[in-house]
């Protein structure tokens, strides 16, 4: 994807985002870019404005950020190439809350080419809130499960996008089961047509962007995704048997959360739920609940904002 270029007009933008970290005391700068920069020269315009904040900078690939930690920047691959640009805002702020770069509540400067490629045009002053839950690493791991913990955050990331962002301007609800497979199928039955029959396991794997797409889309649909330990997609639209018996849960759950809770009860899996009705994302263990991550769209404030796709190629 496009580099960004250090011309006069995108250093003075980078510079006039600085100064309003600076002014406003922000907690973080957030540079969402398309594709790779020079790293080094936008760490000398951080030393020079002496804007002592994190500098995220969040990109598509692991290759475009290639000499930017080293620069002391904070770097963010999004693996979200073809998203629209505020989904790949959401999922930068997730991404650097994941690790540990920004805290809830904390207030971000956002700098980016909102209407044309390659030409940083706007800057947003950000205000999280306390409601957004950190999804941390270190939650996920101390799970314990043998499901890795790479295939772990994915499934929760794609949790929580269908949980922000429903399908079709929809609330959509979803229920991935991930690990201990063999077992799980004992008590899952087809609820209709299963999309990824079919499909080669390459195609099938959740660590894989396309993937976590066809998902998305795939997720308003009844029943339960089985995921193996790997990422692999193993059946969709599944219905889970399980009994209830023995379980605490909270008043007002329905059935995707109790059978989420039961077959974890039943298996070694870890099921995570979206709640079609509020959008809040679950997740249970041993029958028990142990994670709960509530919409962060909630607490920032800019969702009214429309914009047009990048258009022409800008140029200096
Ligand atoms: N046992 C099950 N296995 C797999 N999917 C299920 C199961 N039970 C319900 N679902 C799915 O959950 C959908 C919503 O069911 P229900 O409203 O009872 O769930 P809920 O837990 O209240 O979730 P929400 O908060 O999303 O409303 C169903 O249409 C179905 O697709």
């Amino acid at each position: 994807m496009a580099n960004l270029r250090l011309t006069k007009h995108n250093i003075a933008m980078l510079e006039s985002a600085m100064s309003l970290v600076n002014e406003i005391s922000a907690d973080a700068l957030v540079l969402l870019l398309e594709g790779s920069s020079d790293w080094e020269r936008i760490a000398e315009l951080v030393r020079k404005k002496e804007c002592e904040k994190p500098v995220i900078v969040a990109v598509n690939t692991v290759e475009e950020l290639d000499g930017a930690a080293e620069a002391g920047l904070k770097p963010i691959a999004l693996n979200k190439e073809k998203a629209p640009l505020l989904e790949r805002l959401q999922h930068a702020i997730l991404e650097a809350a994941a690790d540990e770069f920004i805290k809830p509540n904390d207030e971000l400067v956002a700098i980016y080419g909102g209407f044309t490629t390659g030409r940083l045009d706007s800057i947003s002053h950000l205000k999280l809130d306390e409601r957004m839950r950190r999804l941390s690493t270190r939650d996920l791991q101390s799970l314990e499960s043998s499901v890795p913990l790479k295939v772990l955050k994915a499934v929760v990331d794609l949790a929580v996008q269908v949980g922000l962002e429903g399908r079709e301007g929809k609330p959509c609800g979803a229920l991935f089961v991930v690990g201990d497979t063999r077992n799980v199928i004992k008590h899952a039955s087809e609820s209709g047509v299963d999309p990824f029959r079919g499909y080669n396991k390459k195609a099938r794997n959740l660590l894989d962007p396309k993937t976590q797409e066809d998902a998305k889309e795939l997720a308003q649909l009844d029943g339960a995704f089985l995921i193996t330990s790997d990422g692999t997609i193993e059946r969709s639209r599944q219905m889970l048997e399980v009994l209830h018996e023995d379980l605490n849960m909270s008043k007002g759950l329905g059935s995707r959360h109790w059978a989420a809770a039961a077959i974890t009860r039943r298996t070694k899996a870890i099921a995570i739920v979206v709640s079609q009705s509020t959008g809040t994302v679950r997740l249970y263990q041993n029958g028990y609940l142990k994670m709960q991550i509530e919409p962060m769209d909630k607490g920032i404030k800019w969702q009214e904002i429309s914009f047009k796709p990048p258009t022409a190629s800008g140029d200096d």
